[in-house]
């Protein structure tokens, strides 16, 4: 589905590659774990299957292969229509990804509004749908409110739900619980095992927490300063981690959460 080959990435202003040569995959339905400690590469390699990196301040090389079309190898506008429709997209803080004075639901059917001709009343039940699938309770209710009047973990789902509007083939989510409690981020971590269930989308789950990621992803890659240090089954790597880098992401992992698990 997802195939990722030697992929660098270079910003001008810097002397070493954010990404040094990299090699993944991620087949249909599944859901696969990038971790690593801040400034590992994960966040630049996230956007660049997204098409987010700024091409004027840094250059990506090698092939990010989404069901054989190169993405590297597309326009600016190719790939904004492949963003929000084929490939959705959720980040950390969803406070700061929500414009606050526009409606939740408004902005929840947005990719339908850019990629589909759906009509406004077509929009607005498929938003409905979505915030359903999602959990979000009352839904009119939530549809009709202002992002401040909802909670961080109301907000996350709601970005989920804009994510998975269009149903696309892969959900990149970049740290989307690391900023709610952990009550909340069990919460998101259950739903995205739902949507994946039910759907079949298959996602690349960006943490900076091994715990984390062993809850969700069956399988894992470590990245260390742009390159891959580990990648196997999330629960072999964990019980016998071979490199001594995924041994101290362990480590930093409290004893009580780890026996948590
Ligand atoms: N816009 C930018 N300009 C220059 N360097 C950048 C830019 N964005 C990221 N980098 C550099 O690229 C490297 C990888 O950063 P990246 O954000 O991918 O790390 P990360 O593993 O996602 O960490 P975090 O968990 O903190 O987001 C870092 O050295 C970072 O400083």
């Amino acid at each position: 589905m997802l195939k990722i080959e030697d992929l660098h990435v270079k910003f001008h202003a810097r002397d070493r590659e954010a990404v040094g040569g990299i090699s993944f995959s991620i087949s249909d339905g599944e859901i696969l774990g990038l971790v690593g400690e801040s400034g590992s590469g994960k966040s630049v390699t996230a956007m660049t299957v997204a098409g987010l990196l700024n091409r004027e301040k840094a250059d990506a090389r090698g092939r990010v292969l989404l069901d054989g079309t190169d993405l590297l190898t597309l326009n600016e506008q190719e790939m904004r229509r492949l963003r929000g429709k084929e490939i959705g997209v959720v980040f950390q803080e969803p406070q700061s990804c929500m414009d606050p004075l526009m409606k939740v639901g408004t902005q929840v059917e947005e990719a339908l509004r850019i990629h589909t001709h759906a009509s406004p009343a077509e929009r607005r039940r498929a938003a409905l749908r979505g915030l359903e699938q999602v959990e979000l309770g009352d839904v009119e209710t939530v549809y009709g409110k202002y992002p401040h009047e909802l909670s961080g973990g109301q907000l996350q789902r709601a970005m989920i739900a804009a994510a998975i509007l269009t149903r696309p083939k892969l959900l990149l989510l970049d740290e989307p619980t690391t900023a709610l409690d952990v009550t909340i981020q069990a919460q998101i971590l259950e739903l995205l095992k739902k949507l994946n269930r039910e759907q079949g989308i298959s996602m690349l789950f960006i943490s900076h927490n091994l715990q984390v990621v062993r809850r969700l992803c069956s399988r894992v890659v470590v990245m260390q300063r742009g390159h891959i240090v580990e990648a196997g089954e999330t629960e072999q790597v964990y019980a016998s981690p071979r490199d001594a880098y995924t041994q101290k992401l362990i480590a930093a992992i409290p004893r009580r959460e780890r026996r948590e698990l």
